[in-house]
């Protein structure tokens, strides 16, 4: 589907009814955008002040990650598409409102290659045959594309053949991976990659850093948003060359390198190693010696920073859906940075782990931040400075 109409104007989607992924199909922009802030005030009422949502200002195609799951009818034609809301029943999906245009297109040559390669798609029912899904995930400012095919099995026959005409269509792909998930599970990346072509990972740029992604780490799906979210965490943390941060829950180390330009140092913490490893090149990648990162659970890691006694001046930290964890909040209460920048994509949980810090922490601004338009998932920044 083309972007034939522009935001302020409802889009429908002929699939909406069917996929679920998009809740505010149909709804204008604007309208979406309204929603939204009225969601965060319901749940955040009486808790600090609400600024107006940041929203995008082109709320289609934003998606830089597509997932295709693969699935066969009985008839034989192979589908890809995403499991229907609540099931395990593919709805085929050629192209997407929010997903990039490029990915949908690959995703499409895919599926027609697999038939000429003879190659099975995955059934969970009977745990036969060889692709499960597809991910393609594009650098918006670097072009750069990969293409990650998900298999039940290392061995995918005439892989060389499969590649060169993958790319005989695509030469903008720039690398090709294997992920090995040999496993019964709703999870879609195994643990093993395997490069078939190029370097195995991409690159993007942030705010004027440049980072390496690999198939499994964390990279924000929405790039234009994401920059107007990293601003808007740096400009209510107002850094200065003294400080001393930490990034929890880092990923790939974005935020963290946005900080380090300001700060005297940064420690990022991140449980998935493969995130990590990113996050030490990234930091190499663009000369940064005042950032280091560590591998494990954020929690755990504070509380150590907690009996060591250690300071910090800023926390920023940005966990996954469930929110922070108990030791994770205990500790910050217990260390007391004087502001702590609490990016979240779940407000809900972001909202409980507020409370928790509220006896010590003042909130001085929430930020409803648009990074998933024609979705009811809302991204927050919160800014909490200590009570003296
Ligand atoms: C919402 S992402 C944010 C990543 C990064 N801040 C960014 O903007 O790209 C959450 C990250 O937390 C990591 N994570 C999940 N549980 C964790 C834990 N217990 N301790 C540390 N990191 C964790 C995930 O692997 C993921 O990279």
């Amino acid at each position: 589907m083309a972007r034939q109409e522009k935001a302020g104007q409802a889009q429908v989607c002929p699939l909406a009814k069917k996929c679920g992924g998009c809740d505010y199909q149909g709804i204008a922009y604007e309208e979406q955008l309204k929603k939204k802030e009225q969601t965060v005030k319901k749940l955040m009422k009486g808790m600090g002040e609400i600024l107006p949502i940041i929203g995008a200002e082109d709320p289609y195609c934003y998606r830089n990650k597509v997932h295709a799951v693969f699935s066969r009818r009985r008839n034989g034609e192979i589908v890809s598409g995403i499991y229907q809301e609540g099931t395990h029943k593919v709805v085929p999906v050629e192209t997407c409102q929010i997903e990039d245009q490029k990915a949908d297109a690959i995703i499409g040559t895919i599926r027609g290659l697999l038939k000429s390669f003879k190659i099975k798609v995955y059934d969970e029912d009977t745990d036969y045959g060889l692709l499960r899904h597809v991910l393609i995930r594009t650098g918006a400012k670097t072009g750069q594309i990969m293409v990650v095919l998900v298999t039940r099995s290392p061995i995918f026959p005439s892989k060389n053949n499969f590649v060169k005409a993958l790319r005989a269509v695509h030469p903008e792909i720039s690398t090709v991976v294997l992920n090995v998930n040999e496993r019964k599970t709703s999870m879609v990346l195994g643990a093993r990659n395997i490069t078939l072509y190029g370097k195995g990972y991409i690159e993007d740029e942030l705010c004027g850093c440049r980072f390496r992604i690999s198939p499994t780490s964390f990279y924000q799906i929405n790039p234009a948003q994401t920059e107007k979210l990293y601003k808007t965490a740096m400009m209510l943390a107002r850094l200065n060359k003294r400080n001393v941060v930490v990034d929890a829950y880092c990923g790939i180390g974005t935020i963290g390198m946005v900080a380090a330009k300001t700060v005297k140092e940064v420690i990022g913490v991140e449980l998935n190693g493969e995130a990590v490893r990113d996050a030490k090149v990234n930091a190499h990648l663009n000369n940064m010696n005042n950032i280091r990162f560590v591998e494990g659970d954020a929690g755990v890691f504070l509380e150590g920073m907690a009996d060591r006694e250690e300071t910090v001046d800023v926390v920023f930290m940005d966990p996954p859906r469930s929110g922070s964890s108990e030791a994770f909040l205990q500790s910050l209460l217990v260390i007391r940075p004087k502001k702590i920048v609490y990016i979240s994509c779940e407000p809900q949980t972001q909202a409980r782990d507020l409370q928790a810090l509220k006896k010590d922490y003042k909130i001085e601004a929430i930020q409803p931040v648009d990074m998933f338009p024609m979705t009811e998932k809302i991204e927050t920044v919160v800014l909490l400075t200590r009570k003296e």
